[in-house]
C-alpha cells in the first residue's frame, strides 16, 4: 500500500466511492466522492475522523499497517455525519482503550447514533491536545454543517484538519494533493459541494471563516476531496465569495415546460442575453437536470430567470421542486426574471410571483405570460425583459 504522508508523521488514509449514485441520497455524484480520515502517529497516535462504513475492513487494515500494530489513543470526532463516524464502533471494538475527542454535541450524537459511551475528553474553543511532539488545537465551527462541527490545528506542520469545509464531490485519481492534480478541474464539483452541502450556511460559514483565521494555515485537509497544500489562498477565497453570496455576470435560466412554449421563451431570452455581452449562461430544462447542478450555478451567477407552464393550477412540478429547494437553501441577492404560459386560470406565472415576494430578490421588468404559444407581436417583450437583466447584471 502507498503511504501518504501530509508530513512525516501524519497519514492520510481514504477511500474513493465510485459506487453510490446519490450523496445523502438526494445530490448526484457522476465523478464519486472520497471519504478523507487523518492518523496522527506520535507518543500517542490519533485518527481525525474515520471514514464511510462499507470502507471499515480496510480502513482497519490500512491503519494496523502505519501504526506497525500499536494502538490508536485517540480519536478526534471533528465531524460526526455517517459518511465519516461510520468506522466509530468498529474503531472502539479494535482500540478499546481508545478516547473519543470532541465537544458537548459530538457525544450526544455518538451515544444517539451509535449507543456509544466510551471515555472521553471534552473540548472547547482553544482546547489543545498533546500527542508528544504534535499538538492540537480546537475550534469549533457549529453548522458547517452540523452543530457539533469542530476544526482540529496541528501546529507544528500547519494542517488545518476541516471536516466538511473546504471540501469537494469528486473522487481523487491518483492525486490526493492540489498540486498533484489540475485542481481547476475539480472548480464545479467544488461549487456544487458548497451549494449542495454548505451553502444553506452561508453565515455560519463566515463566522467559520473568521474564527479559523487566526491559525498561519499551511495545509487544508478536509473530509471530502483533495487536500490543499499549494492553493489554499484559492479554496479560502471561494468559500468567502460564496459564503457571501458574490456572483459573476451571467444568467441561469431555468424552465417546465410540457409542450415547449415556455421552452421558447426562454430561447429568445438566452439569445438575447448573449447579444447583449452577457457569456455565462445556462438553460436548463427543470425536468431534465437535477436541482443539485442548477442551485450549483445559482450561487454563481448573478439572474435567475424563470419560466413555467401552468399545471392543474400550480407551476410545473420540477420548477416548484427547484423553488422549494431554494428557498430551503436561504440564497440571497439575486435578480430574478420570470415567464410562462397557461391555457385557462393559470398556475405558473402566477407562482412564481408568489416566490418572488418570500424570496425577495429583485425582479426585473415585467413578469411575461401567454396563453398558449407566444405571439409574433409578443417577441420584442422577450427581448426587453432580456435586456433589463442584462443591463443590471452589466451595471
Ligand atoms: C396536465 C396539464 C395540466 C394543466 N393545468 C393547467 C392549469 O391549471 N391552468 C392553465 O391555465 N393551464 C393548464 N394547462 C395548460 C398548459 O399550461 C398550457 O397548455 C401551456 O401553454 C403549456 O406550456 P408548454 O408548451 O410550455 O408546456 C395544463 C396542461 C396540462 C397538460
Amino acid at each position: 500500500m502507498h503511504r501518504v504522508n501530509l508530513a512525516e508523521n501524519i497519514y492520510y488514509v481514504g477511500f474513493n466511492d465510485r459506487k453510490t449514485h446519490l450523496f445523502e441520497n438526494i445530490w448526484p455524484i457522476p465523478k464519486g466522492v472520497s471519504y478523507n480520515s487523518y492518523l496522527i502517529v506520535d507518543e500517542k497516535i490519533a485518527l481525525i475522523d474515520t471514514v464511510e462504513r462499507s470502507y471499515i475492513d480496510d480502513y482497519l487494515d490500512q491503519i494496523e499497517v502505519l501504526t506497525e500494530g500499536r494502538p490508536v489513543d485517540y480519536l478526534i470526532i471533528n465531524h460526526m455525519e455517517p459518511d465519516h463516524s461510520g468506522a466509530l464502533k468498529a474503531v472502539i471494538s479494535k482500540y478499546p482503550n481508545i478516547t473519543l475527542v470532541g465537544n458537548k454535541k459530538t457525544f450526544e450524537m455518538a451515544q444517539n447514533f451509535y449507543q456509544v459511551t466510551q471515555q472521553n475528553i471534552e473540548v472547547y474553543d482553544d482546547s489543545e491536545l498533546s500527542l508528544g511532539k504534535t499538538n492540537l488545537q480546537f475550534t469549533t465551527i457549529p453548522m458547517v454543517h452540523w452543530p457539533e462541527t469542530m476544526v482540529t490545528f496541528e501546529s507544528t506542520n500547519k494542517i488545518l484538519f476541516t471536516g466538511d469545509a473546504c471540501g469537494s464531490y469528486g473522487t481523487l485519481d491518483g492525486g490526493i494533493f492540489d498540486d498533484e492534480l489540475d485542481y481547476t478541474q475539480y472548480d464545479e464539483e467544488i461549487v456544487r459541494y458548497f451549494s449542495n452541502i454548505v451553502g444553506k450556511y452561508c453565515a455560519h460559514t463566515q463566522r467559520a471563516l473568521k474564527k479559523i483565521a487566526k491559525y498561519e494555515i499551511k495545509m487544508i485537509a478536509a473530509t471530502h476531496g483533495m487536500i490543499w497544500r499549494s492553493h489554499i489562498d484559492f479554496i479560502l477565497d471561494k468559500y468567502e465569495k460564496l459564503s457571501t453570496y458574490q456572483t459573476e455576470p451571467g444568467a441561469v435560466i431555468v424552465y417546465g415546460s410540457m409542450y415547449g412554449n415556455t421552452a421558447k421563451m426562454a430561447e429568445i431570452i438566452a439569445r438575447q442575453l448573449a447579444v447583449r455581452g452577457i457569456k455565462n449562461i445556462r438553460v436548463y430544462d427543470s425536468s431534465k437536470t437535477h436541482p443539485s447542478f442548477i442551485i450549483s450555478d445559482i450561487f454563481k451567477y448573478k439572474a435567475l430567470i424563470l419560466g413555467s407552464a401552468a399545471y392543474n393550477n400550480a407551476m410545473f412540478p420540477t420548477v416548484e421542486t427547484l423553488l422549494t429547494t431554494i428557498k430551503h437553501m436561504g440564497i440571497k441577492d439575486h435578480l430574478l426574471g420570470i415567464f410562462g404560459s397557461f391555457s385557462w386560470n393559470g398556475g405558473g406565472v402566477k407562482n412564481l410571483e408568489k416566490f418572488a415576494e418570500e424570496i425577495k430578490w429583485e425582479v426585473v421588468g415585467q413578469p411575461l405570460e401567454e396563453k398558449g404559444a407566444m405571439k409574433p407581436d409578443h417577441f420584442s417583450r422577450y427581448v426587453d425583459l432580456a435586456n433589463a437583466i442584462a443591463d443590471k447584471i452589466l451595471a
